[in-house]
């Protein structure tokens, strides 16, 4: 148990309102659930202000409030320059440093985050170890999974995490660092041994507003590599053919070890081949040269197969046992997922919304089609606008036939999104239907013998994002229906 003295000494400067020290019982950012001896962070949202909730707070029983500008209560207040970063520091004391009792890889890059850390962790699992995943499908413990608002959650619920990590005797931990949480402190004091970085190309100017800023954010990882406890040697892991890496070698403050297909790297892979199962390649390093195979398809999932790969060897484990690892290392659910149906064409469901991943899902299914190839894409609302010409002209480079149609349009209206995106091709190369479940009706409908469909960007979602409501919505339930209700 601490006092509010005692959590407040790490942070340098502050100014407080009172000299009283009350116990602290538990720490809070949400007003509706503060109790008594609740310490109270007022974190200013993007929806509404913390700060317009600690008399709330205070009402219901908090001891002491974190803000960044003078509240009125009575209790005591601790004023800050960065109320997230100040509760990111708290969080670590208050939990014990839980970070720096497990081994921990943050994995951070446009694409490939979800896939990386799932197959670390089966990697770290073939080792024997009790595993942790913190990432945009769920947190995990040995197994167990919870559900999850953020991909990388906020400080307060992330550090409790890692603390019930520790009582749950995981020994190694794999996250997904979003550049959002890295902008906005949530991984502050994360004792990370173990960085990885994916790849950079365009998503989140709606938060960053330039490549700069939201390449800068993601080396905050590499930078943090530098952090106290030295329980083992720490390393950043690089995938040498994105143009960002020099930057990304040069943010890390510990040593880098190097991936890729193109440019020469420490782990390299060569001789890669599609088989009707996956994909086999050499993996060549400065040791040795090995063969690996893969259950998957696709050149990107090579590239998560070697960031993986070059994780695991940097945290201690042999390559002969990475290798008999990934030989039989599932695939993610929503990424490339199959709708299992009997039928003489393929609908394949895809979590790419991104340019680059639609990209290189599309290459991949080119590469499996007999037929043609249909897209059922559209752009999310409420994000990164710009990115939706350039998705649809990726759709209609790829596809023989796109159709683009609503996903998650929160709070604008899905005709907008789809004239966005519209604007990035020529009237002819698409056709567009508002109703997601009619798009996917109408391409199933449609399909010929040796077709593919790609369903892109929702993958595992199981809803669709209208105004403030999330209605049910599984594009692999819905594609599922269409498919039975033609055979
Ligand atoms: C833009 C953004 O990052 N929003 C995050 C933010 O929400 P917000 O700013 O809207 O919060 P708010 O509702 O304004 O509330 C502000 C504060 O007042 C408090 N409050 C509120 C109401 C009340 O009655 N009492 C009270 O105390 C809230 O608890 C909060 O502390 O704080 C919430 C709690 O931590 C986050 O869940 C939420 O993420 C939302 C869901 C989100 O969509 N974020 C995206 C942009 C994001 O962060 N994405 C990245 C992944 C990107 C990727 O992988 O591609 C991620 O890591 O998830
Ligand atoms: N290494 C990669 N390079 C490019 N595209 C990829 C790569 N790995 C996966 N993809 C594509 O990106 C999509 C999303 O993959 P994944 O969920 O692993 O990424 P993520 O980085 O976790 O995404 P998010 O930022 O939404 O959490 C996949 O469905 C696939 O289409
Ligand atoms: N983490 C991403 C997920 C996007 C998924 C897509 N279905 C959308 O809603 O745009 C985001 O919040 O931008
Ligand atoms: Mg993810």
């Amino acid at each position: 148990m601490f006092t509010l003295q005692q959590l407040i000494d790490s942070i340098p400067f502050y100014s407080m309102s009172t000299e009283e020290d009350p116990v602290v019982h538990h720490l809070e950012m949400d007003s509706r659930h503060v109790t008594l001896g609740s310490l109270f962070f007022c974190v200013p949202g993007y929806t509404v202000d913390g700060h317009d909730f600690a008399e709330e707070a205070e009402k219901n029983g908090a001891v002491a409030i974190i803000a960044e500008r003078p509240v009125s209560v009575d209790i005591p207040v601790v004023i800050v320059k960065d109320v997230n970063r100040a509760m990111a520091l708290i969080a670590n004391k208050y939990y014990d440093h839980p970070t720096s009792k497990f081994q921990l890889i943050g994995v951070t890059g446009t694409n490939g985050k979800t896939t990386t850390t799932h197959f670390i962790e089966q990697i770290l699992q073939y080792e024997g170890k009790g595993t942790g995943l913190i990432g945009t499908l769920y947190v995990k413990m040995n197994g167990e999974t919870e559900d999850v608002v953020n991909t990388t959650p906020a400080a307060l619920p992330l550090q409790q995490t890692f603390d019930r990590m520790v009582d749950n005797n995981v020994n190694a931990a794999v996250m997904e660092v979003s550049s959002h949480a890295l902008s906005l402190g949530r991984v502050w004091g994360c004792d990370y041994d173990i960085a990885v970085f994916t790849n950079l190309t365009q998503d989140h100017l709606d938060y960053h507003k330039t490549m700069d800023h939201y390449r800068f954010s993601k080396s905050l990882l590499f930078s943090q590599l530098g952090n106290a406890y030295h329980r083992s040697p720490k390393y950043a892991v690089i995938n040498r053919d994105d143009e960002a890496a020099p930057f990304f070698e040069e943010a890390s403050a510990a040593p880098v070890i190097t991936y890729g297909l193109e440019n020469e790297a420490d782990l390299q892979a060569v001789n890669v081949e599609a088989t009707p199962k996956g994909t086999t390649f050499q993996l060549k390093t400065p040791r040795t040269t090995l063969p690996f195979s893969l259950n998957l398809l696709g050149r990107f999932n090579v590239y998560n197969a070697l960031a993986s790969i070059a994780a695991c060897y940097a945290a201690g484990i042999d390559l002969e046992r990475i290798r008999d690892a990934m030989h039989s290392v599932a695939g993610v659910p929503g990424r490339f997922e199959r709708v299992d149906v009997d039928a003489d064409y393929s609908v394949i469901v895809d979590y790419a919304h991104t340019p680059d991943s639609l990209e290189n899902v599309l290459q991949t299914a080119t590469e499996v089609c007999q037929g043609s190839l249909t897209v059922v894409v559209g752009c999310g609302g409420d994000r990164d606008r710009t990115k939706r010409p350039v998705m649809a002209e990726v759709a209609c480079r790829y596809a023989d036939r796109s159709i683009f149609t609503s996903d998650n349009p929160r709070s604008e209206k899905p005709e907008l999104i789809l004239e966005d995106m519209e604007a990035g091709v020529p009237k002819e190369d698409y056709e567009t239907i508002v109703d997601r479940k009619e798009a996917i009706n109408k391409a199933v409908d449609q399909a010929q013998a040796g077709d593919v469909i790609v369903i892109a960007g929702k993958g595992h979602e199981t809803y669709q994002e209208v105004g403030g409501q999330r209605l049910d919505f599984d594009d692999r339930l819905v594609a599922k229906q269409a498919m039975k209700g033609r055979a």
